[in-house]
């Protein structure tokens, strides 16, 4: 099997609701190992581009190749046993299920793998810091192991690339950088990371390449010290409600 340089290419993906139009024509190519950070206003299209990207939702134009293949129509699951895997913004665990059997949910259906998963489900609790919490019910753990369990049950489907959805939000600082640094060693391990942050100071740790989408449209996409000076990136993100950008 090849493996594709660009694993991941949107070409001019659209999406409306009813008659509004949330995402206009948005271009960008991810490489294999890759970080990059998706920075835009409230409303500008990020969840969507993920549901997009993650087949939670109908493109209405466009396209999606992953790993040399047209995903853009397929349905969710195929997408996951491709390698995509998704968090979500408001964490979303089996709650009266333990911490092993949300991770083993997703081994099991996510992976495709078959046989018993137990071994590389002790692992990815081990790699996120929650194996002493594995047999308590997922609705007791702290919001930090709420995140940390969203990366674990993504990481159980065994992706290339993963996306994450604002999973910083509401951590504390001390918090936010245990997470910061998770990612980086999911990044540092080969998974390619596309993080949909509000808070740069976090985001750019991990990153090394910014796109910014605002009003549906992609405005910028570079390197993170030049994207956090371009002029339009200011007035359209930073010149909004206060940012914490660095
Ligand atoms: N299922 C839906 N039905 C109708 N409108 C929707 C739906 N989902 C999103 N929208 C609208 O699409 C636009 C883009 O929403 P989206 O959640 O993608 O933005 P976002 O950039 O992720 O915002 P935030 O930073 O607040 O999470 C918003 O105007 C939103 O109200």
């Amino acid at each position: 099997m090849v493996d594709h340089p660009r694993l991941l290419k949107v070409n001019k993906a659209a999406k409306s609701f009813g008659a509004v139009r949330v995402l206009e024509d948005v271009t960008f190519t991810v490489d294999r190992r890759e970080a990059v950070g998706i920075l835009g206003p409230n409303g500008a299209g990020k969840s969507t581009l993920f549901n997009l990207i993650a087949g939670e939702l109908p493109l209405a134009s466009g396209s999606i190749h992953f790993d040399g293949v047209d995903l853009g129509r397929s349905p969710p699951d195929v997408r996951v046993k491709a390698g995509i895997a998704r968090s979500y913004q408001i964490p979303r665990p089996f709650e009266h299920m333990t911490v092993f059997e949300n991770v083993l949910v997703g081994a099991t259906f996510g992976s495709g793998r078959s046989g018993d998963q137990s071994t590389a489900c002790n692992d990815i609790l081990h790699r996120t810091g929650l194996y002493r919490f594995a047999g308590l019910a997922a609705g007791s753990l702290t919001l930090l192991n709420r995140k940390r369990l969203e990366l674990a049950r993504a990481m159980a489907t065994e992706p290339q690339l993963i996306l994450l959805d604002e999973i910083a939000g509401g951590l504390t600082p001390a918090e936010c950088d245990e997470l910061v640094g998770l990612i980086r060693e999911i990044h540092a391990a080969g998974t390619t990371v596309i993080w949909v942050e509000h808070i740069v100071n976090a985001l750019v740790r991990v990153v090394d390449r910014l796109i910014v989408l605002a009003q549906g449209t992609l405005i910028a996409d570079g390197p993170p010290a030049v994207v956090l000076n371009d002029p339009r990136v200011r007035t359209e993100y930073m010149g909004g409600p206060s940012k914490d950008v660095p």
